[in-house]
């Protein structure tokens, strides 16, 4: 293994040019449920890419010419497939009835109508027809609330959440209570919600005995977050990035072994409180660490919220240059802004898991001055208007953001709640 210590030589990780793009973004690549789940074999919710979120069918080369990350293709066939994409992104839009979505942007009769579509395919082609959201509102969402929020009130929001679609929520987590008090209720909580069908409710773990708690409590999915800052990973969880690692394995093969799924994070993927801007390399060791010790998904945090697209991209490339874009989720703190182009950007280049809060709750205790999470109202919307599905319903939704709003006496952290607040009848529609 080898340590962050050591400068991380660039020869040390697969770069872009020996791998070729076919053989990440193909339907191969796109693995079919329980197959490669080193965690087992009951995660039932599995992206089976190769029927819903397919990209290579759309590849074409367009994308190859305008994005680095698709440069090593073969242009074999692209002319064949070029028609098919066309009607693929047709298809995609014409899911989201009464939407104001791409379709409806196209003007029917623009002159050029070529150059229309050659945009078209240019912007949109790689993106994903579904969107998984993980909804991290009860943990990562309340977790720095200064006041206790009663069990029962965290527990009716989970259950609202689960109400909405949500294909995951995240309930809790099994850490310290002494440095963090706001989730010292972790077992009570688990224990309300743990029967609740058709979602996944994964909870924080941070060492085996949280992981022990957790299961206890009738979790059958955890996450692990290491950090790809050393200052960070030491503030957070007092510890080293490669004893944090450690532990993890144990906390991994454990799970293995009760065939409980394991969820991997990494906090400060691109800038950390203390250190300053981090580098790609340094989030794709720690991404590759937790998906070779058998996280099935892991999730890339910017915890301070200070990415913009610019740093999104370099990031990413960098991560997926050793772990598949399938198994990547975005999770973006909103602090300045930047989330939703962060995230659409993100879906530009493959991913299709994104992590969000309803409200826009959230704030980490370790990194003071970060906002909230960007809030899933606002990642609904605009999924929607891509036309993109979520099976997440935004009525609902909405009023599961205002629940907790009102609990917390204050206004909404999305925008589109409070532009929808008052036409909230209206919301499934939009
Ligand atoms: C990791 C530790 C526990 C180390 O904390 P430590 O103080 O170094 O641990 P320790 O092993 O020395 O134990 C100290 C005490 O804590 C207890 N303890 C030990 N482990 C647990 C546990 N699991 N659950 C409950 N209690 C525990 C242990 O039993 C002992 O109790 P005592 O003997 O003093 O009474 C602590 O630092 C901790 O809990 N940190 C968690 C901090 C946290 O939750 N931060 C926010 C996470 S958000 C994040 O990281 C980013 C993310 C994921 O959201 C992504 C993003 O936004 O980008």
């Amino acid at each position: 293994m080898s340590s962050l210590e050591e400068p991380l030589n660039l020869d040390k990780l697969p770069s872009l040019s020996n791998i070729d793009w076919l053989d990440r973004f193909s339907s191969g690549a796109c693995r079919p449920i329980g197959e490669d789940m080193a965690m087992g074999d009951s995660w039932s919710d599995g992206r089976n890419c190769s029927s819903s979120n397919s990209c290579v069918e759309d590849d074409d080369e367009y994308g190859r010419e305008n994005f680095k990350w698709r440069r090593h293709g073969s242009r074999n066939g692209i002319s064949s497939r070029r028609s098919k994409c066309l009607s693929k992104n047709y298809i995609v839009c014409g899911t989201v009835s009464h939407s104001q979505c791409l379709t409806d942007r196209q003007p029917k009769s623009y002159s050029n109508h070529r150059s229309t579509v050659s945009n078209t395919f240019k912007l949109f082609n790689g993106m994903p027809k579904h969107v998984k959201i993980g909804e991290v509102g009860p943990r990562d969402g309340l977790q720095n609330e200064k006041n206790t929020v009663p069990t029962s009130v965290k527990v009716e929001l989970v259950q609202k959440l689960v109400s909405c679609g949500l294909p995951v929520v995240e309930v809790t987590g099994f850490v310290s209570p002494k440095w963090v008090p706001q989730l010292s209720d972790a077992k009570d909580v688990m224990e309300a919600v743990k029967d609740l069908e058709g979602v996944r409710l994964p909870v924080l773990t941070p060492n085996m005995k949280g992981f022990e708690a957790a299961v206890a409590a009738g979790a059958k999915e955890v996450a692990v977050f290491v950090s790809a800052s050393e200052s960070f990973s030491k503030s957070n969880i007092n510890c080293s990035i490669e004893e944090s690692l450690a532990r993890y394995r144990a906390v991994t093969s454990a799970a293995k072994k009760m065939s409980i799924l394991v969820r991997g994070y990494v906090s400060c993927a691109i800038g950390c409180p203390v250190e300053g801007a981090i580098s790609p390399l340094k989030v794709a060791y720690v991404a590759k660490e937790l998906h070779d010790m058998g996280c099935f998904e892991i999730s890339l945090g910017d915890t301070i919220g200070i990415a913009t697209p610019g740093a999104v991209v370099p990031m990413l490339e960098a991560v997926m240059a050793v772990v598949p874009v399938e198994k990547l989720a975005v999770h973006f703190h909103d602090t300045y802004g930047q989330s939703l182009s962060n995230i659409l950007v993100s879906l530009q280049m493959g991913i299709s898991t994104i992590d969000s809060s309803v409200a826009g709750l959230g704030g980490c205790p370790y990194a003071k001055g970060a906002s909230g999470n960007v809030s899933t109202e606002d990642v609904v919307y605009i999924l929607n208007g891509l036309g993109i599905k979520t099976n997440v319903d935004l009525h609902k939704l909405l009023l599961a953001g205002e629940f907790i709003s009102k609990y917390l006496g204050r206004p909404s952290g999305s925008k589109a709640a409070i532009a929808l607040s008052g036409g909230t009848a209206d919301a499934s529609t939009i």
